[in-house]
């Protein structure tokens, strides 16, 4: 037999101390008693052996030297060998759960196995993504034409994207595990700089009441062309070096101010001024943001002088705004109604939900718009010989309508419309389209496991210039969607608006572009007035201008200019 000479005391507080056994007071707790001190113990061996039972029990406890005899005679014997039993256990469960969970967590958030683009090329995984970075459509086009039909990787600043064959695009484009909306938001870097899309309500109530009421903004539109047009291009005989992006940047941002904002907004020099910049501002910061690993992001925004320029911009847009709101409290609406009236009709709406949303409409809907005319321009600046036929039917389409252009009008304009189209074929808004993105983890029906937070996009440049799709993809064909659509069957079809699996200019699915129509009818009446009043070329010798690409972007290059003459007699 051994005397115990101090007690280890666990109590269910959590609260734990080591006390000689004559200073225990309490009887009532139930204790855990831990051989410590005794030497008898130590030599026997079982010195951090527990016993848990009441105090009574333990002050009387003479443990015997073979403990197992202990566990048959005491009377506290079930109580404790159960305990203890317990709290092994515990442990024991505790540390198989750790393990399930992380060998869990491994498992489902290992990204999928398959074809890296340019992992044999460039072994270095940080090189990879600086090559993705600045090279963005080539390192597409070669992934796409190595890896065809199979689904492949890109390695970004911001980790793996995965690229889609076409024939995933219906069984994804109501997949209830993807998201557009958070993928758009992660392009923005939102956790770093706050930017994002429209929020989907604003999405939704621009399709359902602006998209029907263009017919009601043509007028409207046509005269802030006509206004702005002779400004930005004076009447000149003599052939003069122009910026187009800066001036087609300006007119549309006057049509969509007075579309997304109010009628008063698209007279506001200070809000025409703020709409512009905010894009630029916007496009620079994350073009910035984006050269740099991921985990430097939360100290390397600091250092960038474009977000205290974005913050500045929205504090700008916060007093703007809320000036516009009180004004509209009284429930004034403009005619047609803004989507800013739309969005308060019925509604309480506080100023910073709409700087979001306003400014959300600005990146969205202007720069794009701006960016396609001017791409526009800069192909037919080095086509001018193309101008001719274009007008005419232009003169035709406006005696037609006298000189008042209906939706009716603008679509007679078929060969403006292909020509438009063909543009925007070899020179997208964007190098990948059908972004989305996993909020739960789901397995394809070809069996790849997608983890939650896999980036999945298609790779629009390359789908655009594959001959399985298109006749001779290189070679830029104003007419190539006119022909088609001579015959009745498809005179509806290869429009301009259209959307399809191969013509993935406006994205594909549910998501597609909703401000496409307002884009065609504000594209197509400034172009109209241009190319009645104006001839463009380029300088003898000088090629297609090129675009600017980094990451997902694709723009045309603002400093360059393009010649520009007043057509004689105007
Ligand atoms: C030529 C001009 C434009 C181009 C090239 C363009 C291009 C695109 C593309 C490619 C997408 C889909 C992105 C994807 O699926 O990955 C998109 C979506 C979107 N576009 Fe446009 N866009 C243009 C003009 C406009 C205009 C004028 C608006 C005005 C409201 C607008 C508003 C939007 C919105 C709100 C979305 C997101 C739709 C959603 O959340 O469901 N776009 N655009």
């Amino acid at each position: 037999m051994m005397q115990i000479d101090e007690v280890l005391l666990d109590f269910e507080n959590g609260y734990r101390r080591s006390l000689p056994i004559q200073d225990i007071r309490y009887d009532t707790v139930t204790i855990v008693v831990e051989i410590q001190n005794s030497k008898d113990a130590l030599e026997k061996g079982v010195p951090g052996h527990k016993f848990v039972g009441s105090l009574t029990t333990i002050a009387a406890m003479k443990i015997p030297e073979n403990l197992t005899a202990l566990q048959n005679d005491a009377p506290s014997r079930n109580a404790l060998s159960l305990v203890q039993l317990a709290s092994q256990v515990k442990w024991q469960i505790l540390g198989v759960l750790l393990i399930t969970f992380i060998t869990y967590h491994y498992i489902t958030n290992r990204p999928p196995r398959v074809p890296i683009v340019l992992e044999k090329e460039i072994p270095n995984k940080l090189e990879r993504q600086s090559a993705f970075f600045f090279h963005t459509a080539n390192v597409l086009q070669k992934g796409y034409k190595e890896f065809g039909d199979r689904i492949w990787g890109i390695d970004t600043n911001q980790g793996l994207r995965l690229v889609l064959p076409l024939r995933y695009l219906d069984e994804l484009k109501s997949h209830p595990a993807i998201n557009f909306a958070d993928s758009i938001s992660r392009h923005a870097l939102i956790e770093h700089t706050g930017l994002g899309g429209p929020p989907a309500a604003a999405v939704h109530i621009f399709k359902a009441k602006l998209n029907p009421s263009l017919s009601e903004y043509l007028p409207i539109f046509h005269d802030i062309i006509k206004r702005e047009l002779p400004l930005a291009f004076p009447q000149n005989q003599d052939w003069t070096e122009t910026h187009i992006f800066e001036r087609m940047l300006r007119i549309v941002s006057v049509m969509s101010a007075r579309a997304f904002y109010s009628a008063e907004g698209s007279k506001d020099e200070h809000w025409l001024e703020l709409s512009q910049a905010y894009v630029s501002t916007v496009l620079d910061y994350l073009q910035k943001l984006k050269r740099w690993p991921e985990f430097s992001l939360p100290l390397v925004k600091f250092f960038l002088p474009e977000r205290a320029k974005v913050i500045q911009q929205w504090n700008q847009a916060h007093a703007h705004l809320s000036k516009t709101l009180e004004a509209k409290a009284s429930g004034k609406q403009d005619s047609p109604p803004s989507l800013l009236d739309h969005l308060i009709s019925g509604r309480k709406v506080t100023v910073d939900e709409m700087i979001h949303t306003q400014m959300a409409f600005v990146v969205a809907g202007i720069h794009t718009t701006a960016a396609g005319l001017t791409q526009f321009l800069y192909d037919l600046a080095v086509r001018s010989e193309d101008i001719p036929e274009l007008r005419e039917e232009i003169r035709q389409v406006y005696a037609g309508c006298e000189g008042a252009f209906t939706k009716k009008s603008l679509g007679e304009l078929k060969k403006l419309d292909s020509w438009m189209r063909e543009s925007q074929r070899l020179c997208l808004s964007v190098s990948t389209t059908f972004q989305r993105i996993a909020t739960k983890r789901f397995r394809l029906s070809e069996g790849l496991y997608i983890p939650k937070g896999t980036r999945l996009e298609v790779a629009a440049t390359s789908v655009h210039v594959d001959e399985a799709f298109y006749e001779n993809p290189e070679v830029f064909d104003g007419q190539r969607s006119f022909k088609p659509r001579q015959g009745q069957s498809q005179a509806m079809k290869h429009q301009y608006i259209s959307t399809g699996k191969t013509d993935l200019r406006w994205g594909y699915g549910r998501h597609a572009c909703p401000g496409r129509f307002l884009a065609d009818a504000e594209m197509k009446m400034l172009l109209s007035e241009l190319l009645l009043h104006f001839d463009v070329k380029n300088p003898e010798g000088q090629g297609r201008h090129a675009n600017i690409a980094f990451d997902n972007n694709v723009m045309p290059d603002p400093t360059k200019t393009v010649m520009v003459k007043s057509v004689k007699g105007w």
